[in-house]
Parts: C-alpha cells; structure tokens; sequence
C-alpha cells in the first residue's frame, strides 16, 4: 500500500491534471460546438432520472392513499385517478425525455470522438514531418511513436467518455446526497465509504498498466515487427525461398504468449480488487436498507419514501461508482495521455537562425566543407573526420569508397539533415546554418539510394519533385525523358495517371529499375542549383547507366552535381573524384591524375575493370 501511495504521488496527479486540461482544451479547440452540446445533454441526463425518482414517489404516495381510501375492487385501471394519471404521465415524459437525452449523448459522443482522433492525428502527422530526421533513426523516439499511435484511437474517446460520465454522474449525486441527507445523514457516509475500495481498485490498476505499457512497448514492437515482416510484401519473397516463416511464427507466438501472460496476471489481480469493492457496496446497500426499514416501521416513513430512498441509495451508488469510476478513468487516460504529449513537445534541433539568409541565384564562389567532422550522436565514434572540400559552382563531383566510408553521411551534412559536430560547412562563404532551411533544401534535388517508391500515380511520383509546378505539367514528362522512363510510363494502361505498384487496387508493377529511374525524373524536375545523386543508377542496366552519366552534364545542365557510385567505369567523368576511406578524404583529382597516382582510386577501378575484362573473356 505504502508504495503504492508513493507511486500515486503528487507529480502523477499535476500531471494528470495538466493533461486533463490540455485534453480539455484539445477537445475544444477541433469540436467546440459539439463539447457544448455534450455538456447540456449531460447536465439533462444528470437532472432527469432525480425527477423522475421524485415523481414516481408521488405515484406510490398517491396510490397508498387511494388504497387507505377507496375499495379496491372499485378501483378500474382504467379509471386511477386525474392525480395518479398525471404523475404517470409526467413520469412517462421524463423518462422518454431521459432516453433521448441519452440516444442524443452516444450520438454526439461518436462525433466528438472521432473529431478529437482525427484531430490528433493530424497533430502528430504535422509534428512527425516536422521534426529532425535524427529521431527517425532513434529506438526511443519509435518507442515513443508506438506508445502515442497505439493509445490514439481510443484513448482521447475513453477521456471524453470519462469526463461525461464524471460530470453526468457528480451532478445526479448531489442530488441524491440532497435526499439522503434529508433523511440520515450518515448514510452519505456509508455510501462514500464503500464506494472507496473500487475506486482504490482501478486507480491502482490504472497506474501499473501505464507503467507496464510504458516497459514493454519495445518488445510489443518487436512482436509488430514480425508481423509485418509475416503479413507485408516486402519480407514475401524471402520468407518462402529461406522458408523464415514458420521461424518468425514461432518468435511472434513466443513474444505475444509472453505479453499475454503478463496482461492475464494483471487483469485477474484487478478483477480481484474489484470483487472486494462490490462486496463491501452491497454490504453498504444492505446496511442501509435496514436501516430505512426501521425508519419506515417507527412511521417515519411512507412507502413510498421508503422505495425512494432504497432506490436512491441504489442509485446513489452507482452514481458515485460512475463519478469516482470516471475520475480513475480520466487519470488512466491522462496518463497514456501523456505519451502523446511527450512526443507532440519534441521539438527539432536543426532550425533557422535569428536572422537566415537566402542563398545566392545563382551560386558564385560554391560549397565549402572546413576541418568538418560529424559523429550520428554523443558518445558515438566519428565517421566523418577533418573533411576539407571545395566543390565548385557547375562542377560534377563524385564521391568514392568502399561501404561505410561516409559518403551518404556527407551529403546529409550538406542537406542539412544534421548539423556537423565541429568544423563549417558553407555555400558562397555562408555557413549553411545561418541559411534559411527551407531556401537552402528548396536549392537540392536529392536522390538517395533509398528513394521512395510512392504508391500513386506515375504523375506524383515525378511531380513530387516539385509541387510548385502544376501537376499536369509538360515539364513532368521531360524529366521522365531525361530519365529514360518515359517510353515505359507511356505504354502502361492509363499512361502518367496509372496507379503503381500493388498496394492498392489498380496498381501496376514496376521493375526496380524503373523505379529508379522515375526517382531519377523526380530529381529532374525541381529546378534547384545542386543536385546529389546518391547511388542513382544501383538498380539499372549497365547500358542505360551508361547513356545516363555520358550526358549528365547535358541532363544538369550547368548544375552543380554530386554524384556518389561504386560503379567508378560511370563517374570517371566527373571533374573532380573524392575518394573516401573510413570517414577521410584521401584522394582526390580527375580520374586520369587519380590513375596516375596509383593509389587507392586506381586499385579500387584496376580490381573492377578487371572483373569486366575477365567478365567479357569468359
Ligand atoms: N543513422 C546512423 N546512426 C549511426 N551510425 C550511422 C547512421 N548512418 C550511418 N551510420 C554509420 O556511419 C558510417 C558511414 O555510413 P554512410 O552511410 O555514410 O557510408 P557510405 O559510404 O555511404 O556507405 P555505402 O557505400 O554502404 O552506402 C557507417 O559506419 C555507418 O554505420
């Protein structure tokens, strides 16, 4: 208990309470309208059901005094009384009016629901494209993804359910607090009392699921992480040829059999606090009802103040079961809560300077890197180090080395998609922090070796290189052309506007090459001053790789070009070849003065060659 009191401490409940009013505000910044609505149906259904109790105790008044009075074989149903008929009457409308009110409640409940979801998807959509690319290579920052998206389709609806029923409830006690009181003040003690194990009861359950979620969001990832890798497209092919799947089977059942246990364990030590409670609450109602019944037979009761009050005890515990079930319910949901909010205030490092500049139009004096290294975090080994480079404006450069040398890395440095962790990176003299970010990525036309293969139509996928551009654009078929797509996207079913790939209905597959190279056209058409082709050609024939690097220059057409390939026979055409070697620069020149050199350019292009020539002998 004691720990359990010191887990319940007062930062849990000022956060809670901050969350509880962030959500509140939440709610009512997407849905105000309806949240008003909410509440006067709530304050509706809350006052009813007291007025019909009231009612219905006239009716029994009324008809124990018609029984004192009349002969009760006289007495026609259909002839009760103008007094008793009205009651009935007005009891009949109260408890329609109670029954609309709460059709109308659920109602308005779905709307508000799926208006607070929506909302706070498009909350964390707008945050996820917003943050450092260095939080998408982050485990944490995707435990913390999880643990927002897996709450999100129920946690905000289960918060605002809560609120209603708290408030829906707290008011109908009052009331029946009023009447109670009237009658034996301590039966409101009673009541209380026996209402607090259950409330103890979830309150508890409520804080060590948080906590479990929290630990095991990792391995439920991982258990999604087999699944996907079972039911996606992409792990298809290898599943069945290295015949994985009865292997991912059996560790998804293993990890999933692992959480079920846990999650029974949990439940049934709630389900037991949970039967204390209902065991101490009608303990308490029959407590009271002896009570009640002493009164009424010392004839300080009617019958029907009797029935009142029994029913308003009855009542009055579930009401306050709502209301203190509800509070638990609002701290549960304001926990999980909170890992939403803990990933909506991640904000990103990489932002403008107090005063950013824009580049020049065009580049004059072009890219400098100065004694620059990058390490991908603290306490990480660097893989760039001391890197001096000057890549001139219209200059085609290419980047060398063997994998993990640092090329990729490089260039992310130059896109800004981190910051160097010493030395300066600077265009026309500017270090490229104090460019405004958004001028200075509007400048790249980038393809990495990991290019998107969007499921939509041929059209976006090369318009998304530019969306200033209309998308009916001429300009999307001339990059296609220089691509060397466009005869391919010409001749499927419905040319530019067919669907591809096979994610959706209607998709048309297309090769691997061909995906690259309407990743090529999307780097084509933006108009932006440097273009960085990372490994653009590692999916196409040799023969179209060729036609392709020949007229580069043509291609770019007096752009600055930073080409990286491990196919060297394609960039020897390049101005300048920057060999890389474990995260140094550490040759560099045209491909003749490399070869001249005899170092490590000229091994690494003599062992290729080599393969062509023993390639062609054989
Ligand atoms: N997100 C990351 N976090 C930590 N280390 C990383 C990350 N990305 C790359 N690295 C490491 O940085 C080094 C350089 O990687 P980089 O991708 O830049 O090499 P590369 O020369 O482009 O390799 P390849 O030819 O295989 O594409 C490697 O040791 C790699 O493991």
């Amino acid at each position: 208990m004691q720990q359990w009191i010191r887990k319940f401490d007062r930062k849990n409940i000022n956060r809670a309470a901050r969350h509880i009013i962030d959500t509140v505000m939440l709610i009512w910044e997407c849905a105000a309208g309806w949240f008003i609505l909410a509440l006067v149906l709530v304050v509706a259904q809350a006052i009813l059901p007291l007025a019909a109790l009231y009612i219905s105790k006239l009716v029994f008044d009324s008809v124990t005094v018609a029984f004192g009075t009349a002969d009760p074989i006289a007495i026609d149903a259909a002839v009760i009384g103008p007094e008793i008929t009205r009651y009935v009457v007005l009891l009949g409308v109260l408890l329609l009016l109670n029954n609309l009110a709460t059709l109308a409640l659920d109602f308005v409940f779905d709307i508000l629901s799926q208006l607070v979801t929506d909302h706070i998807y498009h909350l964390l959509h707008t945050k996820a494209a917003s943050i450092d690319l260095a939080f998408f290579e982050n485990p944490d920052y995707f435990n913390m993804l999880y643990r927002a998206q897996d709450e999100v389709e129920y946690r905000p609806a289960q918060l605002i359910e809560a609120l209603i029923s708290m408030l829906k409830n707290g008011i109908s006690m009052v009331g029946i607090a009023v009447l109670l009181v009237s009658l034996y003040s301590q039966l409101i003690v009673i009541l209380v009392v026996a209402s607090l194990p259950g409330f103890v009861a979830r309150l508890w359950y409520a804080i060590r699921q948080y906590r479990w979620k929290r630990r095991v969001a990792p391995i439920e990832r991982r258990s999604w992480y087999f699944n996907d890798m079972l039911t996606g497209r992409a792990n298809a092919k290898e599943n069945r040829l290295f015949g994985l799947g009865a292997h991912f089977t059996e560790q998804s059942d293993g990890l999933r059999s692992s959480l079920r246990g846990q999650r029974i364990r949990m439940a049934s030590q709630y389900y037991f606090a949970e039967l204390l409670a209902q065991v101490s609450a009608t303990g308490a109602l029959i407590f009271a009802f002896v009570i009640m019944i002493q009164r009424a037979l010392a004839g300080l009761l009617t019958v029907g103040d009797l029935v009142m009050y029994y029913t308003g005890f009855q009542n009055g515990q579930a009401y306050l079961r709502g209301f203190l079930g509800g509070l638990a319910k609002l701290y549960e949901n304001s926990l999980f809560l909170s890992n939403l909010y803990e990933l909506l205030a991640l904000e990103p490092k990489l932002v403008d300077s107090a005063a950013p500049r824009f580049l020049p139009q065009p580049i004059k004096q072009g890219i400098r890197f100065d004694d620059v290294s990058f390490a991908y975090g603290p306490g990480l080994p660097n893989v760039l180090h001391n890197i001096d480079l000057t890549i001139k404006p219209g200059e085609v450069i290419a980047l060398v080395g063997e994998n993990g040398s640092g090329k990729t890395t490089l260039v992310k440095l130059l896109c800004r998609l981190y910051d160097a962790t010493s030395g300066t990176i600077s265009i026309d003299g500017t270090p490229i922090q104090n460019i405004k970010l958004a001028n200075l990525r509007e400048n790249y036309s980038v393809i990495f070796q990991d290019f998107v293969q969007y499921y939509l139509t041929a059209r976006e996928n090369i318009w998304f290189g530019n969306i200033n551009l209309p998308q009916d654009s001429e300009q999307i078929s001339l990059a296609a052309q220089k691509a060397g797509v466009d005869e391919m996207i010409t001749q499927m079913r419905n040319g530019y506007d067919t669907l591809l790939g096979k994610w959706l209905e209607d998709g048309e597959e297309a090769s691997g090459g061909n995906w690259q190279k309407i990743a090529l056209a999307r780097a084509f058409l933006r108009d932006s001053q440097i273009i960085i082709l990372d490994e653009p050609t590692s999916a196409i024939d040799a023969i179209a790789e060729e036609a392709l690097f020949k007229k580069i220059r043509e291609l770019t057409a007096g752009k600055t070009v930073i080409l990286i390939s491990h196919r060297l026979s394609s960039v020897k055409m390049a101005d300048t070849i920057h060999v890389l070697d474990q995260g140094r620069i550490i040759e560099s020149g045209p491909h003749e003065a490399l070869m001249a050199h005899n170092g490590q350019y000229a091994r690494m292009f003599n062992a290729q060659a080599q393969y062509y020539i023993t390639s062609v002998a054989n």
